[in-house]
């Protein structure tokens, strides 16, 4: 199988912990976890499908072949009409999609409709098969609804909306045109078993494969974020930053990599409670949150009372610009902190640096030199930040470089 952790990422703002309590007997969470779970699940298939589809296309000219010998001779040109000018050209296809990386996000759709052609396809050369040959096998209606149910990467739910309908048809048919009772009875109690089979089967299947995903994403969670205050932890902090930083060299976009510590916060522990001090930094790590608004911006707590911000693609303007918000909107929360020697309210410190695309610093250097902003914005008297090299260029050549 392959290894989806490398491709799909778990958002962490999803409540996969909630979920897994809800019941989900119904295979279906609510919306937002399910479009996550959809790509998983896709994600996870994708493998069977690529050898279902090719083993698919292995056997259904065999059976071809096999119509050839024991086909009516009258429906002969029919079966081969079915099986290689409608059947045949959507197989190559599926297999082109499901190995093509630019298709492969619409096999899901794809394996739907291949399905419902291929049940609908058997089921009618199975009946024209019994017209005049009631010993024609129709136990191929079989290794369709295994591949549909087990291989297709369909969910329970696609499978049985592509295989019911033309399992209904073949009864019907059987019973009221070819009027063949007992092979109706016979056959038809076989595929119903068989049937029902393939759904209990598939079921489980589906029913693990959700509770797998649910507690992968809890976990994913529990690794990525800060008990405290729900918002990204270091480890994630970091990851991401490698990651954002190699996709800036790529895009040729700068990074803004921002430190901030909330100023006398040991006076704030000190004198109100820890546990005051723990809503506290709920509260401020919740402005940082609502103030990265760009989906690709990262706020983590990167310790104690300190917390650690990327920008991705902004220039020395615009991160001066959020930095001033940064700083005024914490001490707008008008937190009270009588023992601050910077001023009545909580306030934060704040260092940075920006990257920009081409430098050669290395990115461990980047954040020693925003936490030596951070430290100069301290030294500087606090509740200010302080931009790494910022004073050291006239402002026209931070823009020109960057
Ligand atoms: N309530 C609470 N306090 C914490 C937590 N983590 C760290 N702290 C406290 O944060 C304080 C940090 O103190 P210092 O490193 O001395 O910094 P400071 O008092 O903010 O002073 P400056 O940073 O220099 O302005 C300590 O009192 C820690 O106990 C936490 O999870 N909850």
């Amino acid at each position: 199988m392959k290894d989806h952790h490398s491709l799909l990422s778990f958002p962490v703002n999803l409540n996969y912990a909630d979920e897994l309590n809800n019941d989900f007997r119904k295979l279906k969470f609510s919306p937002d976890i399910e479009t996550v779970f959809r790509s998983y699940y896709d994600e996870e298939t994708l493998r069977m499908r690529q050898l279902a589809i090719l083993v698919g296309c292995f056997l259904w000219p065999l059976f071809t072949i096999m119509d050839i010998f024991i086909a009516p001779p009258q429906y002969l040109s029919i079966f081969l009409f079915i099986r290689l000018a409608i059947v045949m050209p959507i197989l190559l296809v599926m297999l082109k999609v499901v190995y093509s990386i630019r298709w492969q996000s619409y096999t899901r759709y794809y394996a739907v409709l291949v399905g419902a052609f291929v049940n609908a396809g058997v089921v009618i050369i199975v009946n024209l098969g019994h017209y005049y040959n009631p010993d024609y096998p129709y136990e191929g209606i079989i290794l369709i609804w295994l591949f549909c149910f087990f291989l297709s990467g369909m969910v329970v739910r696609e499978a049985i909306l592509v295989t019911f309908l033309p399992f209904i048809c073949y009864i019907g048919i059987e019973l009221f045109i070819i009027g063949n009772i007992a092979l109706a009875m016979t056959s038809g109690l076989i595929l119903f078993g068989t049937y029902i089979i393939c759904a209990i089967g598939s079921y489980l299947v589906e029913f693990r494969t959700r509770e797998s995903f649910l507690t992968k994403g809890m976990l994913t969670q529990l690794a990525d974020t800060d008990s405290l205050t729900g918002i990204f932890n270091r480890r994630y902090f970091n990851n991401q930053c490698l990651r954002l930083w190699k996709q800036a060299c790529r895009e040729n976009k700068c990074l803004g990599i921002l430190l901030l510590d909330i100023d006398h916060f040991k006076q704030y522990n000190d004198n109100y409670g820890h546990s005051e001090g723990d809503e506290t930094l709920k509260q401020v790590a919740s402005f940082l949150q609502k103030l990265a608004k760009r989906p690709m911006d990262v706020v983590a707590r990167y310790g104690g009372e300190e917390f650690a911000v990327i920008l991705y693609d902004i220039n020395m303007e615009g991160m001066e610009r959020y930095c001033q918000k940064l700083v005024k909107g914490v001490h707008d929360l008008k937190i009270p902190h009588g023992f601050s020697p910077s001023g009545d309210f909580i306030t934060i410190s704040c260092g940075a640096r920006l990257m920009a695309a081409n430098s050669t610093t290395a990115l461990n250097q980047a954040i020693k030199d925003a936490d030596h902003s951070l430290y100069e914005a301290k030294a500087q008297g606090r509740n200010q930040y302080n931009i790494y090299g910022l004073d050291l260029l006239p402002r026209e050549t931070v823009m020109k470089i960057l």
